[in-house]
């Protein structure tokens, strides 16, 4: 049996500790998403979707509990390696596409991989290839906001793979698109996923999207359940 892809276990998490509006959001959360699993994460808005996120992409830290990636356990290791791991095996697409407003599609999407030690060349035939998986090979040298609203987050979900990392992680990935377009974005975002073979965490509040995911996870007071 390979390791989980994302394994947390116990998580616990608190804001503000000590001060009057201490809030503890993580209770005791773990969870398993294996490889080619893709799993959403149902809950309401201020439930520690994000914050939940964001441990499991080496973002931020929680005050207990063990996170480990592909078999290994982050807790104790130096954060460069942490830096490390977070660029070669995790991706994330966020609500709103956070691409670099200076920089054209095929560069934003080129520039992750610069980090990661790839040449110009094999960056620009990378996002190249993934421009045309999501039908924007004719939007390349255009920045965003050239864009439309989903084909800005579909140049994200293409900068979100451009290092082919084995975790993707979305919050909210379509929650900023109208309905027609955000299933046409899904769509495309759960066949790329697919295709790749990668495991996804995928945080939604639209349970039709969450339905057609592999499993459906809730937040309930802060640890989760199955759905
Ligand atoms: N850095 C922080 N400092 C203090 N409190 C925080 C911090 N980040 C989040 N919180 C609080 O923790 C709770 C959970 O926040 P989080 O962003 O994880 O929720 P969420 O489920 O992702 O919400 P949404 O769906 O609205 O994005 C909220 O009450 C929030 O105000």
């Amino acid at each position: 049996m390979s390791d989980p892809v994302l394994q947390l276990d116990a998580l616990v998490k608190t804001y503000n500790e000590g001060a009057p509006n201490e809030i503890t959001v993580l209770r005791e959360a773990g969870l398993v998403v294996n490889p080619g699993e893709v799993v959403a994460m149902v809950a309401p808005s201020g439930s520690g979707k994000s914050t939940l996120l964001h441990i499991a992409g080496l973002l931020d830290a929680p005050d207990r509990g063990r996170v480990a990636i592909n078999g290994e356990d982050v807790t104790g290791l130096s954060d460069r390696r942490r830096t490390a791991i977070r660029r070669e095996e995790v991706g994330f697409v966020y609500q709103f596409h956070h691409l670099l407003p200076e920089f054209t599609a095929a560069e934003n999407i080129e520039l992750p991989q610069y980090a990661a030690g790839r040449t110009r060349t094999e960056a620009a035939a990378r996002a190249a290839d993934l421009l045309e998986r999501v039908g924007l090979s004719d939007r390349a040298d255009h920045r965003p906001a050239e864009l439309s609203g989903g084909e800005q987050q579909r140049v994200a979900f293409c900068r979100a793979l451009a290092n082919a990392p084995s975790l993707l992680l979305a919050d909210e990935p379509t929650g900023n698109l109208d309905p027609a377009t955000s299933d046409r974005v899904f769509d495309m975002l759960m066949g790329l996923v697919r295709e790749t073979g990668m495991a996804a965490l995928i945080a939604t509040h639209n349970l039709e999207l969450a339905a057609r995911m592999d499993r459906i996870l809730r937040m309930d007071e802060g640890a989760l359940v199955a759905g």
